[in-house]
């Protein structure tokens, strides 16, 4: 790869959450500049720490970890006010009585699992014990409290389910803090910017296009989310018309107290700063 030809490696959430923002993108962008690697949201934030991808959605937690190496692309964000209705809790009894059991968490998610910790031991003063595992509900409770499923998978199990209670983590987050949730954010390895700042404003362009047209006509989508995952139309509607892809103060704010808590509780080494890419500090002068 030489600066002459670049082709940037752009990772993408194999989950429904983020179609809106990528449904259009390959028509705005141009195939030959572009390679996208979908995965689960723990192999992206990897890749991306390995440099091995370029730019892309990791979860939030993940920028947390690492953010001297990143910068965030303003305005693209997976965020909930409230309801996200693929973060959830699947549990038997009441959450206050499985603050201090056993919690199964997916290997798939790193924010929404620090995210329950910090529900379960700030919020309702909790010690539990943690285990990882793999996204199969029924395996995860067979030695469980309460098992986390995100994304697609969360989704399926709800559809599904009639046997367990099952708590929103959106709606937990907004009920104790009153604030908005980002569980992803799209980050950009800061030497990116150096070696391909027209790519990186192009790319930004077309994922602000996508989500802009995906917004304004999303019954396309949502026929293609119902022949693949399954579900109503009336179920798309409202999950896409819930989440929420803007990443304003109001997304900072909310980031900026779980990224608090993560740093109080121990999760999180050191406090995090929010930092935002722009096009006019980052963009080489042409003229
Ligand atoms: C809303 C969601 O947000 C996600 C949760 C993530 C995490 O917990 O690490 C990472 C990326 C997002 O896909 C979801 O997965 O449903």
């Amino acid at each position: 790869m030489s600066n002459l030809n670049p082709k940037i490696r752009i990772g993408r959430i194999n989950y429904t959450n983020v179609w809106p923002i990528y449904y259009y993108f390959p028509e705005l962008m141009n195939s030959s500049e572009v390679d996208i690697i979908e995965q689960v949201p723990t192999s992206l934030n990897q890749e991306m720490a390995d440099g091995n991808i370029d730019m892309g959605p990791i979860s939030s937690f993940a920028y947390g970890e690492s953010f001297e190496n990143y910068v965030l692309y303003p305005d693209l964000s997976v965020s909930a006010y409230g309801e996200v209705n693929s973060i959830l809790l699947f549990h038997e009894k009441p959450l206050r009585e499985i603050a201090n059991g056993h919690i199964v968490l997916p290997t798939t998610s790193a924010t929404s699992v620090n995210l329950l910790k910090v529900i379960l031991q700030k919020f309702y003063n909790g010690n539990p014990t943690y285990e990882y595992a793999k996204p199969n509900l029924e395996e995860m409770m067979e030695k469980a409290d309460g098992a986390l499923l995100i994304g697609d998978d969360a989704i399926k199990e709800s559809w599904r389910n009639k046997t367990y209670m099952i708590t929103d983590l959106g709606q937990e987050w907004a009920k104790w803090t009153g604030q908005w949730m980002s569980f992803a954010v799209w980050a950009i390895r800061k030497e990116t910017t150096q070696k391909y700042p027209e790519l990186v404003a192009a790319a930004f362009e077309a994922f602000m296009a996508s989500k802009a047209k995906a917004h304004q006509n999303p019954e396309e989508m949502i026929r293609e989310a119902q022949s693949t995952v399954g579900g109503t139309s009336q179920y798309w509607h409202h999950y896409f018309h819930t989440l929420c892809y803007d990443f304003g103060s109001e997304q900072w704010e909310g980031l900026a107290t779980y990224y608090k808590y993560c740093y109080e509780l121990g999760f999180l080494p050191k406090p995090v700063s929010i930092g935002l890419w722009s096009e006019k500090k980052n963009a080489r002068v042409t003229e």
